[in-house]
């Protein structure tokens, strides 16, 4: 007998707590409709109560999404749970999470209140988000350095409250698994009515030990996982869902329960929450880094080539990579475009949109040998964050040459005129940047420059990240190319455009001091 583990992402709300992960409210919709392709129990689509456009995110990805519960995430105030309240107004199955922590530390030094008090409040906010729906999660914040005694209390009382799922979450990746599976078993055994709610953890990956501490809760009773496309998230980011759902599906003869996800969307979703955020897949990420069914030495080669088991677990098949390619090329038609982009779950809403990516697939075919579903993705992403562009890269021309500092000449279009400059830089990055500034005089300073190659080979697409900040708001740019200055131009166009358009969502982190700025 096996019974159901419920998969909750947390992609939109922890995910894009990642500092520089803000999403649109466009981005997040995209991203909502392929997790509901991947068939997951609940999309947790953000805070509302954080900011207007966060509200309007999760307002628009509940009106869009049928066959998942949304959810939206609450402090246990009176304020946040009706504004959560209001936000997933209009959702086929809403559900509202409310949360407050319960460790020592906590209490003390952040809420500063008493421990009464806190068990007060948040039987309280569950009272009153099951006002508005019969779908009521409680997580008990930085469960992992609570006090069990204090643990089983609080969890009692929000049960009797109303709360349908408990979440345990270790909040600060503090925990080890023998020791968090352990946790959940006392829970589960101690507290009466644990009967009557659905056991979930949510943990963090500060000592690497996010999805191991997750399964050891599965195996303990955990009934719900929280957890993130690519592992994204807070800090050090929360347990990877493909890695969570794999280890499931892979060792059923360890675990004695089944998702109902669809593993053949995962590298869709994987590559989309990339191509959105800017935060590249390590190439030896587990199921979906680009090595993570690549063979590379010869004895391996020749046991997969004899009998695939030898050196393979999974199926690469299974978790959406795909094993006979059909090769996009220059020479290939709309239908077979269309069909790439069907497979990748990308959908364009006018002929127009389809157009202007068929367009631009053929200027890039033109210009390197195969298009991979990679350069596809990028290239689409290109076309629809495009919509809005308040400047548009016309021409670059840049020169460099030893010993003389590079010279960029660039041409924008800028509110329905041309305009063009040339700047110099201490590196043809550089000037090109100085040019486009001379020309926008933002006010935005650049905190992370990268470059990443989409595809192989030295036709390879370009995919140029960068980051800007202007008075505390902080965007992504992404753009790709197969020339890495055209690309390097995008991407800081694409975050220009992002920066000065009103504030869709502030992003409460400033810096990110870990990441590399240097500009060649
Ligand atoms: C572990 C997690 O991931 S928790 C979720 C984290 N996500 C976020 O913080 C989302 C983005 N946050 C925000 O936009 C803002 O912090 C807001 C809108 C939520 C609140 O902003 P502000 O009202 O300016 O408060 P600020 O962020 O400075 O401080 C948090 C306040 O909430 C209180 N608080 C924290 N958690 C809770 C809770 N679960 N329930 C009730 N109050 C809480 C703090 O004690 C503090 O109260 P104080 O102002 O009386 O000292
Ligand atoms: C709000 C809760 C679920 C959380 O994100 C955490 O504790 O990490």
């Amino acid at each position: 007998m096996t019974d159901k583990l419920f998969i909750f992402d947390t992609t939109l709300r922890d995910g894009e707590q990642s500092p520089g992960a803000s999403m649109t409210k466009d981005e997040k919709i995209r991203i909502a409709r392929a997790l509901e392709k991947l068939r997951v129990d609940v999309i947790e689509a953000g805070f509302p109560a954080a900011s207007p456009g966060d509200f309007e995110a999760v307002h628009a990805v509940a009106n869009v999404i049928n066959d998942c519960s949304v959810c939206g995430l609450s402090r246990a105030l009176d304020h946040d749970i009706d504004q959560a309240a209001a936000a997933l107004k209009g959702a086929v199955s809403p559900r509202i999470h409310t949360f407050i922590a319960t460790s020592p530390i906590h209490m003390e030094m952040k809420l500063r209140m008493q421990p009464d008090s806190v068990v007060e409040q948040a039987v309280r906010a569950v009272k009153r988000a099951r006002q508005y729906t019969d779908n009521v999660e409680f997580s008990a914040e930085d469960a992992g350095r609570s006090e069990l005694d204090f643990l089983c209390r609080m969890i009692e009382a929000v049960i009797k409250a109303g709360a349908t799922t408990i979440n345990i979450p270790d909040t600060v990746g503090y925990k080890v698994p023998e020791r968090f599976g352990n946790l959940i078993h006392n829970l589960i055994t101690r507290v009466p009515n644990a009967d009557k709610a659905i056991f979930s953890v949510h943990c963090h990956n500060d000592l690497g030990l996010a999805v191991a501490n997750s399964l050891s809760a599965v195996l303990n009773g955990a009934r719900q996982v929280e957890c993130t496309i690519n592992g994204l998230g807070e800090r050090a980011g929360n347990a990877a869902l493909e890695e969570i759902v794999m280890a499931i599906r892979t060792r059923g003869d360890v675990f004695t329960c089944q998702t109902t996800i669809d593993t053949t969307q995962i590298i869709n979703c994987s590559r989309l929450v990339s191509n959105i955020t800017g935060f590249p897949v390590q190439p030896n990420k587990a199921i979906v880094g680009a090595n993570a069914f690549a063979h590379e030495s010869g004895i391996h080669q020749d046991g997969v080539l004899k009998h695939r088991q030898t050196y393979e677990i999974m199926r690469a098949e299974d978790v959406g990579w795909t094993a006979n390619r059909m090769v996009l090329g220059k020479h290939s038609g709309r239908n077979a475009f269309k069909a790439h982009l069907k497979r990748l779950n990308i959908e364009f809403t006018t002929e127009e949109e389809l157009n202007a990516a068929f367009a631009r697939f053929k200027e890039l075919a033109d210009k390197k040998h195969e298009i991979y579903d990679d350069d596809l993705q990028a290239l689409v992403t290109d076309t629809l964050s495009s919509e809005h562009e308040t400047y548009k890269l016309l021409y670059l021309r840049v020169i460099s040459e030893t010993g003389e500092l590079p010279t960029a000449q660039v041409t924008l279009f800028i509110g329905g005129e041309e305009k063009t400059v040339s700047a110099k830089g201490s590196g043809p990055v550089d000037a090109t940047f100085k040019a486009i500034e001379a020309l926008v005089n933002s006010g935005a300073s650049l905190l992370v420059y990268s470059v990443n190659n989409v595809t192989d080979g030295t036709d390879a697409q370009g995919e140029v990240g960068v980051r800007l900040e202007k008075e505390g708001r902080i965007v992504n740019g992404q753009g790709s190319d197969t020339d890495i200055l055209v690309a390097s131009a995008k991407a800081y166009l694409n975050a220009l455009n992002k920066i000065l358009t009103p504030l869709s969502r502030q992003h409460p982190q400033q810096h990110n001091t870990n990441l590399c700025k240097n500009v060649p």
